[in-house]
């Protein structure tokens, strides 16, 4: 199936694009407040205290901005960050060699967190916990194991998912914040500031229309951004209005309650071949042609989340909603 624009996970143009809008600081790291407040704190008082800041996990759905806050981090402290995700750390040697490298007060961020194999994630508890790190030197009898300092440094871990993680990792983590959906408001904000550094002219009423079709996710928004700013400047004369926007997000088969078509076609399947539901997710997967899996992981949230599906015990059924939206009638 052809990629769905709406999609939030990090696409090829995305990762072009994003460190440019990435923003620096605290101050323009817009919403998540509880977050921001929170880590406002922490970070001056280890600042105040000359001591590195307490490992921290981020959790949340992807394009929120957990790869954004750790480099934040690292800016405010003033110290290096260290890029490496859980996939990319195949065996104890490799973490081992990262450890190595660190200096004092360095912040490690480690994406996909979840993803670490068990014998690294061992490895990494005494790290975590008491800044060393035990290695094998020497292979058979001769084998011998030798205990080595680490500098002080911050661990940050991003996470889709926190409920994947190993309780006994989860718990090293002094500090753990999950990331929240956006508010229009918020992604409107997110939305003109983006356009400012991408240079696209917009008003106030094109970015809330971007915004509310961006699914509460700054990722998406900055996409859509791009992609009517595309039709803006060959359809009209350059500038994001309202009425632009709309028409652009029309074209791009985006609605105003950020669907896209394929979420319209999992809801009028349920409507026109099982009256709306209730019916099991492996017969409307079969209906739709898509595995059972992909429905419930990536489809369905959505459409739960903002009241167009429910789940029941018989199967999954529309609501009173998705008939009004697709302007149907019970
Ligand atoms: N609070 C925010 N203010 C402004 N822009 C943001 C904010 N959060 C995220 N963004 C923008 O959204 C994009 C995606 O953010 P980011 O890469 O940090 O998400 P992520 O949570 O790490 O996603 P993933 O789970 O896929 O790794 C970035 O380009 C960033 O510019
Ligand atoms: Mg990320």
């Amino acid at each position: 199936m052809a990629r769905r624009i709406t999609t939030t996970d990090e696409t090829e143009e995305d990762s072009r694009i994003e460190p440019k809008l990435r923003p620096q600081r605290l101050d323009e790291y817009i919403g998540q407040e509880k977050a921001k407040q929170s880590l406002k704190i922490y970070i001056a008082a280890a600042k105040e205290r000359h001591e590195t800041l307490d490992h921290v996990l981020f959790y949340g759905p992807p394009g929120l901005g957990k790869t954004t806050l750790a480099g934040i981090i690292a800016n405010e402290m003033g110290t290096k960050l260290r890029v490496t995700s859980g996939p990319a750390i195949e065996k104890p040697g490799d973490i081992a060699s990262i450890l190595k490298c660190l200096s004092e007060g360095d912040i490690l961020f480690i994406d996909e967190i979840h993803r670490l194999n068990r014998q690294v994630e061992e490895y990494l508890y005494s790290a975590m916990e008491d800044f060393t790190m035990d290695i094998m030197i020497g292979k058979g009898a001769g084998a011998r194991s030798i205990h080595l300092p680490l500098p002080h440094f911050t661990l940050i871990g991003a996470t889709t998912r926190a409920g994947l993680l190993s309780a006994p990792l989860r718990d090293r983590f002094g500090v753990v914040h999950h990331l929240e959906y956006y508010t229009p408001s918020e992604l409107q904000t997110i939305v003109l500031r983006s356009a400012e550094v991408l240079g696209v002219k917009i008003d106030e009423n094109g970015a809330a229309e971007i915004a509310r079709r961006s699914r509460g996710t700054p990722r998406l928004a900055n996409r859509l951004l791009k992609r009517t700013r595309d039709i803006a400047q060959i359809r009209y004369d350059g500038e994001i209005t309202e009425q632009v926007a709309r028409a652009a997000l029309d074209f791009l088969e985006v609605d105003r309650s950020g669907l896209d078509n394929l979420d319209r076609m999992i809801l009028t399947t349920m409507i026109d071949k099982f009256g709306g539901g209730p019916v099991g997710l492996d017969t409307l997967a079969a209906a739709i042609g898509e595995d059972s899996g992909t429905i419930e992981d990536v489809y369905e949230p959505y459409l739960i989340k903002n009241g167009f599906l429910i789940r029941t015990p018989k199967g999954r059924e529309v609501t009173d909603l998705a008939f009004s939206h697709l302007g149907l009638r019970r």
